[in-house]
């Protein structure tokens, strides 16, 4: 049976008679393909990341795993509809702490409609991606049973600031997310630390980016999911993700600097906050 996902935490959205994903009870995840290019570029983007052979394994563990495309019930009520069958990167998590930051100072590209770019480069001005070359998207950290999760609403989040950004980066790995305390940080060595946790992680992913001449990332964003119980134990099974490749164009032999400037901007205040533990 297929449901609205409550673990969303930005982009379009179903429900209210809107298109938007589905999940299953199977661990996936069902993105309807846009009815503009964006569809087409998104599906064509995971049919070529699929078969290229020059990916290292180490790298495409790092995107979800892809079932083709299937037609499917579309959430708005339109009828059958083709979605993206796509790895639900939550579903063996029962309270997924999930943060989506999109990389990159600039989230257009030069081949898209004057129009697109006047919009997003009003969003990039507005929000941190101009500054710092990333802005959150949307955010969820589960805190008890008692008191759920704090997730900020949309407004909230897109008008984050850079003092925003960086103590939502700590509260999002704090044990009292929602208090109104300055954020504990508590999960923070273990789940940005370590040999295999999310700093570890950006930096392998940057490794690559530093050679990768096949794709230009326009747009795309990084997932940060980790388990809170997990945490507690020392296991946060803390993972990076990257998402959202309706805006992917062809690398052409070029590094992508636009994403990977920001992700080193990224590493930095993930850094920083494991240095500053302390304070
Ligand atoms: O439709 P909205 O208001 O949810 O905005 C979408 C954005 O959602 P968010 O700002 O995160 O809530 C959405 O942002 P995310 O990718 O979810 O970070 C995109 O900017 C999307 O545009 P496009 O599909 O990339 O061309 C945006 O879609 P369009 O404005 O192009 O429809
Ligand atoms: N494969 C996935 N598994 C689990 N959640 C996902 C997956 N892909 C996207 N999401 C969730 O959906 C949100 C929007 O995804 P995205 O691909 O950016 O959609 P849009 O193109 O509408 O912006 C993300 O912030 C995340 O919460």
């Amino acid at each position: 049976m297929l449901k609205i996902p409550d673990h969303q935490v930005a982009g379009h959205q179903a429900g209210d008679g809107k298109l938007g994903p589905l999940i299953d009870d199977s661990g996936r995840f069902c993105k309807p393909l846009q009815n503009d290019e964006r569809g087409s570029r998104e599906a064509a983007f995971y049919t070529s990341f699929s078969s290229n052979t020059k990916i290292p394994d180490q790298i495409r563990r790092y995107f979800p795993l892809f079932h083709g495309t299937q037609l499917l019930e579309a959430s708005d009520g339109s009828g059958l509809h083709p979605h993206l069958i796509l790895e639900d990167l939550v579903s063996t998590h029962v309270h997924p702490s999930v943060m989506d930051i999109k990389i990159g100072s600039r989230t257009w590209y030069p081949q898209a409609s004057e129009e697109y770019i006047k919009k997003c480069l009003k969003k990039d001005r507005e929000g941190t991606s101009l500054k710092l070359g990333f802005r959150i998207s949307g955010l969820q950290a589960y805190e008890s049973e008692e008191s759920g999760f704090w997730k900020p609403a949309k407004k909230v989040v897109s008008s984050y600031d850079v003092e925003d950004v960086r103590s939502s980066l700590k509260r999002f790995v704090s044990s009292n997310p929602l208090a109104d305390a300055k954020p504990d940080g508590s999960f923070a060595s273990v789940v940005y630390g370590g040999s295999d946790g999310i700093l570890a992680q950006l930096l392998e992913l940057k490794a690559w980016f530093e050679d990768q001449t096949i794709y230009h990332f326009n747009s795309c964003s990084v997932l940060v999911m980790y388990e809170k119980a997990g945490a507690e134990t020392g296991m946060s099974r803390a993972e990076v993700k990257l998402i959202d490749f309706a805006h992917v164009t062809d690398g052409e032999g070029v590094i992508d600097h636009n994403f990977l400037g920001g992700l080193c901007s990224l590493i930095k205040f993930v850094s920083e906050i494991l240095v500053n533990l302390g304070d």
